[in-house]
């Protein structure tokens, strides 16, 4: 159970132009969350070795600190990784695969939960993409409202490559941001974009060289609304983003879900995925 540690501290997070600012730290092994005092913008960490691969516990503590950082007010909330290459490997497969049924429900409700309250939120959210984001990354990622990249990292919906279905809450985050007919591509493909590349076609939004300018690049982003009326900000986002809210029918995508994940084939084939990663 995440209990928000409420402490005031000296920022270490951002180097020397935050590091007088007071913060708010309410973290847990798995996410910290640092609110700093002077923008009241909280930085969101995900801090998951070796990958940040999304098991059940991670994605808990993450829901809680969606709900921290509703709760505290904050002007907004970056998403960032403490590790240096991989922003998120996406869904632990160890999760998927040869799974104990009820945590295997506990994880995709959590998995539901988590992109409601990130998608859906009222707050300003960017990523600062600090390492590789394939599939339950990107999904993150794309879920804020804009994106900074470092380069040379790689970013996308990867999941035909796996031979398993996106399911169509993922596609929906992604159409909220590129053309349908390129969302068609690179979903069917399981197309991993490189930075660059995915600069130029606008799923990301700047390329910076470190994580640092990429914690000021999103800083940047949020400060834009500063002037704007929080509530009609809030409302009009979310009235944006209401049509692909409600289409999660979050029942039957539970139950779709449950059924595939359990079938022989893609048993088999989440088995060999994972050996292949632990071969590479
Ligand atoms: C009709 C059929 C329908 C079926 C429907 C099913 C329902 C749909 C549901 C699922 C949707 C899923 C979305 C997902 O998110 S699936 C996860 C996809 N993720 C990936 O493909 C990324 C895999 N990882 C990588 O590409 C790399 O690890 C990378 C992130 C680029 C980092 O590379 P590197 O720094 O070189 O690190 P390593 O590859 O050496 O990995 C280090 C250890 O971490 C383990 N690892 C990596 N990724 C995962 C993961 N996603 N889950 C669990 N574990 C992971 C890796 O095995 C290494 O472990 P070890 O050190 O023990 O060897």
């Amino acid at each position: 159970m995440f209990l928000p540690r409420i402490v005031k501290r000296m920022s270490p997070l951002l180097g020397s132009r935050m590091s007088l600012n007071a913060c708010r730290f309410a973290s847990t092994d798995l996410v910290r969350t640092e609110v700093d005092d002077k923008t009241g913008i909280a930085v969101v960490t995900m801090n998951r070795k070796p990958v940040n691969s999304l098991n059940l516990e991670l994605l808990r503590e993450l829901s809680s600190a969606l709900d921290a950082v509703e709760k505290n007010k904050s002007r907004g909330m970056i998403l960032a990784s403490s590790l240096d290459t991989v922003f998120s490997a996406g869904l632990d497969i160890t999760e998927m695969y040869k799974p104990d049924q009820a945590r295997l429900k506990d994880f995709w409700t959590t998995l539901q939960e988590v992109w409601l309250k990130l998608f859906g939120s009222g707050f300003p959210t960017a990523a600062a993409i600090n390492g590789h984001a394939p599939a339950g990354g990107c999904l993150l990622a794309m879920s804020c409202e804009y994106r900074v990249m470092r380069p040379n990292l790689t970013i996308g919906l990867n999941e035909t490559q796996l031979g398993i279905v996106a399911p169509s809450w993922f596609m929906s985050t992604m159409e909220n941001i590129l053309p349908r007919r390129e969302v068609e591509l690179a979903l069917t493909l399981g197309k991993m974009f490189s930075t660059e590349k995915a600069h130029e076609i606008g799923l990301v939004d700047e390329i910076v060289d470190t994580k640092e300018e990429a914690l000021a690049k999103c800083t940047e982003f949020i400060q834009l609304f500063a002037r704007v009326p929080r509530e009609a900000r809030a409302l009009t986002k979310q009235s944006f983003r209401r049509e692909a809210l409600q289409k999660l029918d979050r029942d039957q995508d539970l139950q779709m879900f449950i059924y595939l994940v359990n079938q022989p084939q893609v048993q088999k084939g989440l088995g060999l995925y994972f050996e292949s990663l632990k071969k590479k």
